[in-house]
């Protein structure tokens, strides 16, 4: 797959004119639905007999909206995006820097420079994308401003039995440890990847070393509770559980931030360093302060057969 970043007002194009069949959005999950808006820009693509490209920006426009903790957090990072659409077959990715000059920029003015000027042939979007300042382009627009240079394809709401498959549904069943109902919407488990870094040695002692994890910031994480995992390195796959939380037996919360820390099944190796990718696999138990360390142990114990369980479930 080829890769482009494109800014505006420098660097908004290239030479090469596709022609392309092009999926637009942010694809924040690449959840189900955008699998679908994707799908149709590659079958159009086979039809024309031209290359499929997605167009994704970044970072999020809630990123420059909104500050501090309205940022959204990012269900896949750029990297695994990447990897996802590649998966996918996408021939080429444009990456449009979100930053002022490209927000203010008008949906006549979009459609010029980042649609005509690349060579397009055919937008594929969701019913809700909107483009250009305020978002007041809508997919009717970017039809009626083709002006016969390119087709369109709008989705319509893709749904499971509930509700619509959303971005925003998917950070709601994570920010309540849903992450089975999360990777239903997802079609594939929900992911994090980090590396493992020292803790506070305390693992081992208590029987159970965990490797914790260092995510990146911007990631969400789901929330505080026990889970059965699997733990990808070095081109191996472990089963593991994991707890994220702030260790309420050992400290007080308020002066805690949260760790993701993974004891792997049947594993006895230092780690330190290793760069790791968590499935989230189902959830367990929430976090629990604890009154006797050996109530934490007995309880570890537990949630390790569990974790084995539903495990074996899934082989
Ligand atoms: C499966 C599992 C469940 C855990 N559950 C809790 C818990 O409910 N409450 C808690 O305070 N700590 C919990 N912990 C965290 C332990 O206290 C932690 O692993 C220990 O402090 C070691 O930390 P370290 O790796 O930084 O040395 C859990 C750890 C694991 C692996
Ligand atoms: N089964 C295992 N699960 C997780 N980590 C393990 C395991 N066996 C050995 N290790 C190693 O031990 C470390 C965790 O030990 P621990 O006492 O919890 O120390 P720390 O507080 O630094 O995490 C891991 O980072 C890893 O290098």
């Amino acid at each position: 797959m080829e890769i482009y970043h494109l800014t505006y007002p420098e660097n908004a194009t290239i030479d090469d004119k596709g022609p392309y069949s092009i999926a637009i959005g942010f694809f924040d999950g690449l959840h189900k639905g955008h699998q679908i808006v994707i799908g149709e820009a590659k079958q159009k693509a086979i039809e024309l007999g031209i290359r499929s490209a997605v167009m994704t920006f970044d970072p999020h426009p809630s990123h420059l909206f909104q500050s501090g903790k309205h940022k959204v957090g990012y269900i896949t990072q750029y990297a695994e995006k990447i990897r996802l659409l590649e998966e996918m077959g996408v021939d080429t990715l444009f990456i449009v820097k979100f930053d002022w000059e490209l927000a203010s920029l008008s949906p006549e003015q979009f459609v010029e420079l980042f649609i005509k000027k690349l060579g397009v042939k055919h937008v594929a979007a969701g019913f809700d994308f909107t483009f250009g300042s305020k978002g007041a382009g809508t997919m009717e627009q970017m039809a009626f401003l083709a002006g016969g240079a390119y087709s369109t394809t709008t989705i319509d709401k893709v749904k499971d039995t509930d509700d619509k498959i959303s971005s925003t549904r998917i950070r709601k069943l994570l920010s309540q440890g849903d992450v089975q109902k999360t990777a239903e919407l997802l079609g594939r488990p929900f992911s994090t990847e980090g590396i493992v870094v020292h803790g506070e040695k305390r693992g081992r002692q208590l029987g159970f070393p965990t490797a914790n994890i260092a995510y990146d910031e911007s990631s969400i994480i789901p929330s505080n509770g026990v889970y059965a995992v699997l733990i990808d390195f070095d081109g191996k796959s472990y089963g593991g559980v994991c707890n994220v939380g702030k260790k309420p037996t050992f400290h007080d919360p308020g002066t805690m931030s949260t760790t993701v820390e993974v004891h792997i099944i049947d594993f006895d190796e230092e780690i330190y360093g290793v760069k790791v990718k968590i499935d989230w696999i189902a959830y367990i138990r929430g976090e629990v302060k604890f009154n006797s360390i050996e109530e934490l142990i007995k309880q570890i114990g537990k949630d390790k057969e569990t974790a084995k369980r539903l495990l074996s479930k899934r082989q």
